[in-house]
C-alpha cells in the first residue's frame, strides 16, 4: 500500500495547508495527515481569459494561494514549513468558469446552467516545498497537478432549485453546490474521484507525494521551470508566465491524471541581509535548471537577515497601498470610536424611526453641538455606516446603510449594539493600558476602574447590576449573531441532552434547540447571571431551555450528552482550562462530546489575534491553535475532533469522548 507511507513520511514535518475550507481539512485529515491549517489571503481574481485551458486557472490559483502562505510565514513567522498546500476547485459548464456564488442569484444563475447536463470538477494542487540551506536561505520548490471530475446533474426543477439555495448549503462551494451533503441528491452521476469534488483530490496527491518522497528526487530539479517569490507573493517569472501562455512543458499543460511529477527546481529566497544589499535592489537566486543558475533581480523584496530581522529595500518612494494600510491602521480606533459614539448616542435608532433627517435636527435629538454632529456623521458616512444625501438646500440629509440596520440597531435582530456598548465601556478603557497588560502579562481592571480581581467575573462584572447589565447584553448580543453558525456546524442528531456551560442569557442554547428539534439544552451559569436570564427570554420560542445555577469551577455539573463552551476557555489560563475540562471528562461517558465555539488563532488573521490582546487586557486567558484544543482535549480522553471555520466570529470544533 503506498499511501500511509506516503503519509507517515510528513509526521515529523511542519505541513501547512493553506486552505480555509472545512472539506479539504477534512479529507487530509481523515487521511491521517497531521498539518497546521493556515488559510491563504490571495484573492481570487486571476484574470481568466489569460488561461487557455480552465484548469490551468485552477493550478494558478492554487499556487498563488500556496506561495502566498509560504511567503508569510517566512517572512512574518520567521517559520520556515516544510511543506505548503494550497488547493483551488472550479467547476466548468458551456465555457465557463463557476466559483463560489456571491449571493443566492449567483447561486441560482449557476445550479440552473448545470441542470440536466454534465459539467466538470477541476482541483488545481500546489505543494510549496521548503528548505532551509547551510547559507541561511530558504529553498523552494513548486510541484502542481490538477485532477478533473466529471458529474451529471438531473434535471432541476425551479422549486428544487431554490429550496436547496434556501438550504445555505451553495454560498461557499464552487459551482454552488456540495456533492457531500444536500446537493449530492441533485446529482445523476459522478465520473472520477468523488474527493476532487469535495475539493481536494487525495488519491492524485498521495500519488504526488510518492514521487517526491520516496522515489528519486533527480527528477525535481531535471524540469526547467523555476518560480521566485516577489514582494507582492506573486512569481515572478516563468512559471506563471508559461501557464498563460501554454508553452511545451508547462506544468499546467501536461498534469491531467497523470502521475507524471513536474517540479519547479530549487528557488533560493536569500535570507542573509548585507549593507550591499541593503542600499540597493534585492537578490532572490533562482536555480532555473540543474543546467544553469540564474540571478533574478527584485525590487523591494523584504529580507530576512542573519539574525531574523525584516529588511525592506525600496528603490523608489513609499507605495500608495502601503501608505494606505499603515494609515488605516493608525486610524483603526479613530472609527472603532466614532462607531462606539454614534451607537451609544442612538444615531442609528434615531435615523431607523425618521430617516432623512438633517445634521440639525440629528444634534437636537441626541442633544449634542452641531459642529460635532457634522463631525461624528460625516465620518459615520465615510466609514459605510450612513448615507447622505444632498437637498437642493444644500444641507445634506441622513439615513443608515444596510449594515447599520442589520447590525447596529438596539433591537434589530443580529443586533451588535450590546457588544459595542460593553467595547465602549469595558474594552476600551482596558485597551487604553494594554501596554501595561503586555507588559505584566494581567488584565488591567485595576488601572482602567480601580478593581483588583481575585474572583474575575463576580469582581470585575457581577458586583454591579448595571455593569452585569451591560455585560449580559454583550453577550447576548454576540451568541445571537454566532449561535445559528454554531448550533449548525456540526451533525448533532446522535445527541439528547446539551449543557450550555457559562451559557449567560440562553441566547445561544436557543439557536441550539431551534437547529436541533431533538435537544433539550440546559444552561449553567453563576447564580449572579442565572438571576437575570428571563430578562432575555425570547417570545415566540419553544422553550426546550432551562437554567441551573453553579460555578462550573466548583459544583456538580449538569448531567448531559454534549457539553458546549462558547467563547469560554478563552477567557481563562491553561491550569483552569485544564480544571474545568477534566471535570467535563469526569462527567462525560464515551460518546458524549465537548463542542468548543472560539476564534483560533491559526493564520494569525486580525481578529482572532486582537481577541487574545483582548483577553490578556480583560481577562486571563487568551485565544489558542487548532492544535492547542486537540492536545488540551486529548489529556482529557476526548478525540475524533472536527473543526469548522463557520465563516462567522467564533470557529467550531467537537470532540468525543473515547
Ligand atoms: C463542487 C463542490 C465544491 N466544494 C467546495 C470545495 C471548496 O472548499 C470550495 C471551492 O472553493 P475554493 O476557492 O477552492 O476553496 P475555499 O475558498 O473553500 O478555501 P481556500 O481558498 O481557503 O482553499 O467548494 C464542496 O464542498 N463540494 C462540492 O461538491
Amino acid at each position: 500500500m503506498v499511501l500511509n507511507p506516503v503519509i507517515s513520511k510528513l509526521a515529523n514535518k511542519l505541513v501547512v495547508l493553506a486552505s480555509a475550507s472545512p472539506r479539504r481539512q477534512d479529507i487530509l485529515r481523515n487521511a491521517g495527515l497531521k498539518f497546521e491549517v493556515v488559510p491563504s489571503w490571495f484573492k481570487e481574481t486571476l484574470d481568466k481569459s489569460l488561461f487557455k485551458e480552465p484548469h490551468e486557472y485552477a493550478v494558478e490559483t492554487a499556487k498563488q494561494k500556496a506561495l502566498e502562505v509560504a511567503r508569510r510565514m517566512l517572512l512574518k513567522h520567521l517559520k520556515t514549513p516544510d511543506i505548503v498546500i494550497g488547493a483551488d476547485t472550479i467547476v466548468t459548464v458551456d465555457s465557463m468558469i463557476l466559483e463560489k456564488p456571491v449571493d443566492k442569484n449567483d447561486a441560482y444563475r449557476m445550479l440552473s446552467s448545470l441542470s440536466g447536463k454534465e459539467h466538470s470538477v477541476y482541483t488545481g494542487v500546489a505543494i510549496v516545498l521548503c528548505h532551509d540551506n547551510e547559507n541561511d536561505e530558504v529553498d523552494y520548490q513548486l510541484i502542481d497537478f490538477y485532477e478533473e471530475t466529471k458529474v451529471k446533474f438531473a434535471d432541476l426543477s425551479e422549486s428544487m432549485l431554490w429550496e436547496y439555495i434556501n438550504s445555505g448549503e451553495p454560498m461557499d462551494k464552487a459551482g454552488g453546490y456540495g456533492i457531500q451533503a444536500l446537493g449530492g441528491m441533485l446529482v445523476e452521476y459522478v465520473h472520477g474521484d468523488f474527493l476532487n469534488v469535495v475539493g481536494f483530490p487525495l488519491n492524485h496527491f498521495c500519488k504526488q507525494l510518492d514521487l517526491i518522497y520516496n522515489r528519486s528526487t533527480s527528477s525535481l530539479d531535471e524540469k526547467s521551470l523555476s518560480v521566485s517569490l516577489s514582494e507582492n507573493g506573486t512569481e515572478s517569472n516563468s512559471l506563471s508566465s508559461s501557464a498563460k501562455h501554454n508553452l511545451p512543458n508547462s506544468s499546467s499543460q501536461t498534469h491531467h491524471n497523470q502521475n507524471t511529477l513536474s517540479a519547479s527546481p530549487l528557488n533560493k529566497v536569500k535570507r542573509t541581509g548585507s549593507d550591499r544589499e541593503a542600499g540597493g535592489s534585492s537578490q532572490v537566486l533562482v536555480n532555473s535548471s540543474s543546467e544553469h543558475k540564474a540571478t533574478c533581480k527584485t525590487t523591494a523584496l523584504p529580507q530576512m537577515t542573519n539574525r531574523g530581522q525584516l529588511t525592506v529595500h525600496a528603490d523608489s518612494g513609499p507605495k500608495k497601498e502601503d501608505l494606505q494600510r499603515m494609515m488605516e491602521l493608525m486610524d483603526g480606533f479613530k472609527a472603532s470610536k466614532a462607531l462606539f459614539t454614534a451607537s451609544k448616542m442612538c444615531v442609528f435608532d434615531l435615523l431607523q424611526s425618521r430617516p432623512g433627517l438633517e445634521a440639525e435636527q440629528i444634534a437636537q435629538e441626541i442633544k449634542a453641538s452641531l459642529k460635532g454632529t457634522q463631525c461624528l456623521l460625516e465620518a459615520c458616512v465615510s466609514l459605510g455606516l450612513l448615507r447622505s444625501k444632498e437637498q437642493t438646500s444644500h444641507k445634506p440629509m441622513y439615513e443608515n446603510t444596510d449594515l447599520a440596520t442589520r447590525f447596529l440597531l438596539s433591537d434589530a435582530p443580529f443586533s451588535l449594539h450590546g457588544y459595542i456598548q460593553h467595547c465602549n465601556s469595558t474594552v476600551w478603557p482596558l485597551f487604553s493600558h494594554l501596554e501595561s497588560a503586555v507588559q505584566e502579562g494581567t488584565n488591567q481592571h485595576d488601572k482602567a476602574f480601580g478593581k483588583k480581581s481575585k474572583d474575575m467575573f463576580q469582581d470585575t462584572v457581577y458586583y454591579d447590576r448595571e455593569v452585569k447589565l451591560r455585560f449580559m447584553k454583550a453577550m447576548h448580543s454576540i451568541a445571537k449573531v454566532t449561535g445559528k453558525a454554531v448550533a449548525t456546524a456540526f451533525d448533532l442528531s446522535s445527541f439528547k441532552t446539551v449543557c450550555d456551560i457559562g451559557g449567560c442569557t440562553g441566547a445561544m442554547a436557543y439557536e441550539f434547540t431551534e437547529a436541533h428539534p431533538g435537544l433539550s439544552v440546559t444552561v449553567f451559569d453563576l447564580p449572579a447571571v442565572v438571576d437575570m436570564s428571563e430578562h432575555f427570554t425570547p417570545q415566540h420560542r419553544e422553550h426546550r431551555v432551562s437554567f441551573v445555577a453553579g460555578d462550573f469551577f466548583k459544583d456538580d455539573l449538569p448531567k448531559a450528552d454534549l457539553y458546549i463552551l462558547a467563547r469560554i476557555l478563552h477567557d481563562w489560563p491553561d491550569e483552569k482550562v485544564d480544571i474545568l475540562l477534566k471535570r467535563i471528562s469526569d462527567a462525560c461517558r464515551p460518546g458524549c462530546a465537548v463542542l468548543i465555539a472560539e476564534t483560533m488563532l491559526d493564520g494569525l488573521r486580525p481578529h482572532s489575534t486582537l481577541q487574545s490582546l483582548n483577553m490578556l487586557a480583560q481577562a486571563e486567558g487568551k485565544e489558542r491553535t487548532q492544535r492547542q484544543y486537540v492536545d488540551m482535549m486529548s489529556t482529557h480522553g476526548f478525540g475524533d475532533t472536527r473543526f469548522v471555520q463557520t465563516g462567522n466570529f467564533l470557529d467550531a470544533f467537537i470532540s468525543i469522548k473515547l
